[in-house]
């Protein structure tokens, strides 16, 4: 009950639909009721004192009421169908806007493939229950409670003698419930952890096929499956243990029934046509109970997905607006970055940076710089704010970026990560997915800068070529150009560079960062790099080792002096080592003003 007031708000709305859905069934139902009625008088008001006569009206009536009754249990269908489909789109909906607004530290853990059942197969029980299994629980009842009295009405005694066994039959189904719930729990988590499999699997189908991991592949999945077919034949256990024992409680009423009832009929205390309603009356009773299982499996099912898809719906969002959270832009933001002190842990780590003190003046280069698993990245995913800071401050323009709205923060900054997702898309879209109006000379224009309109116009459909899923069928180094051109055209007032040239050639590297130079230009920019050539004309270089700064300088004042950085400089320019305190591109560099 407890999921179902949970989810009051999807189906609230919607209560138009669940009354009519309920309304009809009733009018259904109570139709239902007419049956035995008729029957009695049949016999005991037309055929025992023979009036024939009456029989076609009684026939035509039986077609009026069974047609009514046909009429409405399409009704209820109808209002119960709109009404299951209206819920799934508002959870649909509503789960994922919820996806949405999850932060980074949610999705370090999250599951694809059980996401995605979470959607599909538990969103699918819970549109058959709503839409169906709720109004047939409550038309049970109803058939109870009205073929109950209308037997209580014919006579309590005979009533009372045959629904003898019913506390047993509601106390095995009560006990059937306890055990199938955990059961379809287990079955739905089964689900999920396969599609998790298949999921990975296809995604992964590169790595797989690469280290010819096929058969370790197909051991794996039969193991979840092999989860999910026992969790299944145990479900099937318990409801092959319950089912015979319902069907003969109920069938036990019947039989009680026909002997008492019998009994009556032949001393004269109840009549003939009295006693074919009963018997008819009875089905009322044990129908639904018959069904009892049915409904509660049914109704098992919805809160064992209730549960799932509460459990997401209910996830702590980690990264939310305070109130009043202040809107930044393009034209009130400066660009001004200041990490004062901060230190950073993901959940159960030691911490990934430490004590960290940058000063990033409006359109200053920040380079970073050390071994992986140093923390640059980290420092970025916090100016971003994937994670919130818990010791020490972010400042954009002298405000906490805490007291920042969100989106509006991550709106003025544009990132190049080293891995490039592409959306199943055009090339044009793709380019522009940062912004909204858009003119196809300014998409050109930021595919030039990175280097990225020569080989779109080669493809056969240029700026409209479809890029596959994760951007198949495009190198490492124009998924990146692609990816550099869509945070040009944002026009950020924050620029990171997290190893955006990696994928690219030497050559093709330094094109981009011409088109760089003339893009930085104003903007604030931060850029990690393995290669001292994408840092060296930053204002301040940072070099971490474990989270610590270790140094700190321009290009010029660090190889200068012993450490990390002219190590990495020695051995990434082996054959042109430092000359007269000049390194070899400012050496040529003078060498070709002096010709
Ligand atoms: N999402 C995460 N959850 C938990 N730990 C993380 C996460 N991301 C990074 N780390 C850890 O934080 C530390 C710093 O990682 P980070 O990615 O910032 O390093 P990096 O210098 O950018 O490395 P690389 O050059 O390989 O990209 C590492 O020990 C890493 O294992």
């Amino acid at each position: 009950m407890d999921v179902l007031r949970q989810l009051k708000a999807f189906y609230w709305a919607e209560r138009k639909f669940l009354f009519s859905s309920i309304f009809c069934l009733m009018c259904a139902t109570a139709l239902g009721l007419v049956y035995p009625n008729l029957l009695r008088y049949l016999i005991d008001d037309v055929i025992t004192p023979r009036k024939f006569e009456l029989v076609p009206t009684l026939a035509f009536t039986v077609v009026g009421v069974v047609s009514f009754k046909g009429f409405m249990q399409f009704l209820h269908g109808f209002f119960g169908g709109r009404l299951g489909n209206k819920v799934a789109f508002r959870m649909r909906n509503g789960l994922y806007d919820k996806l949405q607004t999850l932060s980074f530290q949610y999705y370090d853990k999250a599951k694809t493939g059980d996401l995605m059942s979470r959607l599909t197969a538990d969103l699918e029980a819970i549109r058959n229950f709503i839409g169906f299994g709720f109004a047939q629980i409550l038309n049970m009842v109803l058939m109870i409670v009205f073929g109950g009295a209308m037997m209580l009405s014919i006579h309590w005694q005979l009533t009372l003698i045959t629904l003898v066994t019913i506390p047993l039959l509601a106390f095995t189904a009560v006990r059937f419930e306890k055990n199938i719930h955990p059961a379809f729990r287990e079955m739905r988590q089964a689900m999920s952890n396969l599609t998790t499999a298949v999921q990975e699997n296809i995604t992964g189908v590169r790595t797989v096929k690469s280290f010819a991991r096929e058969s370790h592949e197909v051991s794996k999945f039969s193991v979840r499956s092999e989860a999910y077919q026992t969790n299944q034949v145990g479900a099937a256990k318990i409801w092959a243990k319950y089912f015979p024992v319902m069907e003969l409680v109920a069938n036990l009423s019947a039989v009680i029934l026909l002997v008492t009832g019998g009994i009556l009929v032949i001393n004269k205390s109840l009549q003939l046509g009295e006693f074919v309603a009963f018997f008819s009356l009875i089905w009322y009773i044990i129908g639904p109970m018959w069904g009892l299982g049915f409904h509660i499996n049914n109704y098992t099912q919805f809160k064992a997905s209730g549960e799932r898809v509460l459990g997401l719906l209910n996830e702590h969002v980690h990264v939310k607006n305070i109130e009043d959270a202040i809107e930044v832009n393009n034209e009130t933001s400066k660009g001004h970055v200041r990490f004062d002190h901060v230190t950073f842990n993901y959940p159960d780590k030691s911490p990934a940076v430490t004590d960290l003190v940058i000063d990033a003046p409006e359109g200053s280069v920040i380079g970073l710089l050390g071994a992986t698993g140093s923390g640059k990245s980290t420092i970025i995913q916090l100016l971003m704010r994937a994670y919130n800071v818990k010791k020490g401050t972010i400042t954009l323009d002298g405000i906490d970026i805490r007291n920042l709205d969100v989106a509006s923060l991550r709106r003025l900054i544009a990132p190049v990560f080293q891995e490039t997702f592409l959306f199943s898309a055009s090339i044009r879209d793709n380019i522009a997915y940062g912004v909204r109006d858009v003119t196809p000379e300014q998409i050109e224009y930021a595919a030039k800068l990175s280097n990225a309109h020569d080989f779109i116009m080669e493809l056969p459909l240029g700026y409209d070529t479809i890029v596959g899923e994760r951007g198949m069928g495009l190198s490492g180094g124009q998924k990146q150009r692609i990816a550099i051109a869509r945070a040009l055209i944002k026009n950020p007032r924050i620029l990171i560079l997290d190893d955006a040239t990696s994928a690219v050639d030497m050559e093709t590297e330094h094109e981009i960062q011409a088109g760089f130079k003339e893009l930085m230009a104003g903007r604030t920019t931060f850029i990690i790099a393995h290669r001292i050539s994408s840092l060296r004309h930053a204002d301040e270089i940072i070099v971490l080792d474990k989270g610590h700064v270790v140094q700190r300088g321009t290009h010029a004042q660090l190889i200068a002096q012993r450490g990390p950085y002219r190590d990495t400089y020695n051995i990434q320019y082996a054959d042109h080592p430092l000359v007269d305190g000049l390194d070899a591109e400012d050496a040529n560099d003078r060498k070709g003003s002096t010709v």
